[in-house]
């Protein structure tokens, strides 16, 4: 951690990064400082205490997280093409297409990740890219991925990142035409504000978009069919792929009517925490008053904020003591009588503490409960989840408390597993796509029970 590693600045010199000043370190360098600094504001206002352990090297991962996830904004694509262009034939003789005279090329399935404009939080990117070769000439194929990721590590809009690669590809090149499709994959979180999640809230926000230049410029040019079959031999159905022209239609959630709607913190978001997201913006190389832009740190706040430190452990008082009413048995009963009760797929929402990205997945709880005996309501277990949920957290830390809390009302045989995916985890550093992450925690009976153990966990479902 710290300063940029050699193989770090290998690479990116290898991309074409212009490193402002090698000299200094990654830690030194006036956007990482300036960065830090606002991320220290973003966490005072969340109520934190900077200095605890899990939160002292926040700052700096968020500042390595956003400048390597905005490294497009110094990268070239001349550099990237230029030098990676060679010679090839098309047709000795004869009428047709083929090789460096227009024979179509297309790479499928490249995995990106971008940060969306309108929220500032990462989103997934599969990327399929093809031109027609002319001039007697092909470019080195992993070229087209590193041009896309050039625009990809940028705040985008997915129609603009199509329109940007598309047009850089087309003057990198000179081919006869690019086409690109995009398929984006958007989080989108339910409302964290009530203390009910809703089980049947979409996760995801999707949308396929696409651009063209040359003999793809137009939508129905006959060129697309063969770009769309050749995908189709993948499975990948990119037929509706769209151009959304008006700048209007946006998709981010975090802009949809009902969220913006539904936020009850609809009121002035904390304006020191708005400067500092300002100056993050600063610090990336964006410029804050782009029209995109201007209501952005604005929603990033409000969105942060329903993971502030404060409340919660009142708010779930109120309802671990209404909770208690419904345990009181109706008469005496003898260990030997219980049986092991679950609650599976309970979704929840979260804020990596380390990274300030999110995670998200499902809870599953099972316990030793009498027959017979009102068991804790499927709904106060989901509040449970849910405001140890709206915190900053870690997933172990999370499946802990889960379970001392309902271990607090049950008497103490609990079981508690979290199956999460990080997002910390998939759209920067390893770059783990499609990884999860599981914690267990098991108390009472089930740390020494192992046959109780495995019935629980045999009973989660495939997912
Ligand atoms: N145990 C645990 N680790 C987490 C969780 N969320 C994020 N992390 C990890 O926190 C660690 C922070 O490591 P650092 O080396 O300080 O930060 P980093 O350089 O950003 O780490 P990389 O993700 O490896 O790039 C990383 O290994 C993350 O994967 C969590 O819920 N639990
Ligand atoms: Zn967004």
């Amino acid at each position: 951690m710290g300063a940029l590693d050699e193989e770090h600045l290998d690479e990116e010199l290898e991309n074409g990064v212009k490193l402002g000043c090698i000299e200094l370190g990654f830690e030194e360098e006036p956007e990482t400082v300036a960065i830090k600094d606002a991320v220290k504001v973003l966490l005072h206002g969340l109520g934190e205490d900077i200095n605890r352990e899990g939160l002292r090297k926040t700052p700096l991962r968020v500042a390595k997280a956003l400048r390597e996830g905005t490294r497009g904004y110094r990268q070239t694509v001349k550099e990237i093409v230029q030098g990676a262009l060679f010679p090839e034939a098309g047709l000795d003789n004869g009428v047709g297409h083929a090789g460096g005279a227009g024979g179509l090329v297309i790479v499928r399935d490249l995995d990106l990740f971008s940060y969306c404009e309108s929220c500032l939080l990462p989103f997934q990117v599969k990327c399929h890219v093809g031109y027609v070769p002319s001039g007697l000439r092909v470019v080195g194929l992993s070229k087209l991925s590193r041009v896309a990721d050039v625009f990809a590590k940028r705040l985008q809009d997915p129609q603009r990142l199509a329109n940007e690669v598309c047009s850089a590809l087309h003057h990198g090149i000179k081919p006869a035409g690019v086409a690109v499709i995009l398929q984006c994959l958007h989080i989108h979180f339910p409302n964290l504000e009530s203390a009910f999640l809703d089980s049947n809230h979409q996760g995801w926000v999707k949308v396929l978009v696409s651009s063209g230049s040359g003999v793809f410029e137009n939508d129905n040019a006959e060129m697309w069919g063969d770009f769309l079959s050749l995908l189709k031999f993948k499975g990948i159905n990119a037929e509706t792929a769209r151009r959304t022209d008006s700048s209007n239609q946006c998709w981010c959630p975090s802009q949809s009517s009902s969220s913006e709607k539904t936020s009850s913190n609809n009121g002035a978001a904390n304006p020191g925490m708005v400067t500092a997201v300002t100056s993050i913006l600063r610090s990336l190389g964006e410029d804050p008053l782009r029209k995109e832009l201007l209501a952005t740190p604005c929603r990033f706040v409000k969105w942060l904020m329903n993971f502030q430190n404060n409340n919660l452990e009142m708010k779930l008082n109120g309802f671990v003591c209404g909770g208690m009413d419904l345990l009181k048995p109706n008469g005496e009963v003898t260990p030997s009588e219980k049986q092991i009760h679950s609650e599976l797929n309970l979704s929840f929402w979260s804020q990596c503490e380390h990274h300030l990205l999110p995670f998200h997945g499902v809870v599953h709880v099972g316990y030793f409960c009498t027959e017979g005996l009102n068991p804790i309501g499927k709904s106060l277990l989901h509040s449970i989840v849910h405001f140890y949920g709206c915190k900053l957290q870690v997933q172990e830390r999370l499946t802990r408390q889960i379970a001392e809390t309902v271990s607090s009302l049950l008497g103490g045989d609990v079981i508690v597993v979290v199956e999460a995916n990080h997002t910390c985890m998939i759209s920067r550093g390893i770059e783990k796509i499609g990884s999860s992450t599981a914690t267990i925690a098991v108390l009472g009976r089930f740390s020494t029970d192992p046959a109780a153990r495995a019935m629980f966990l045999q009973s989660i479902p495939n997912t």
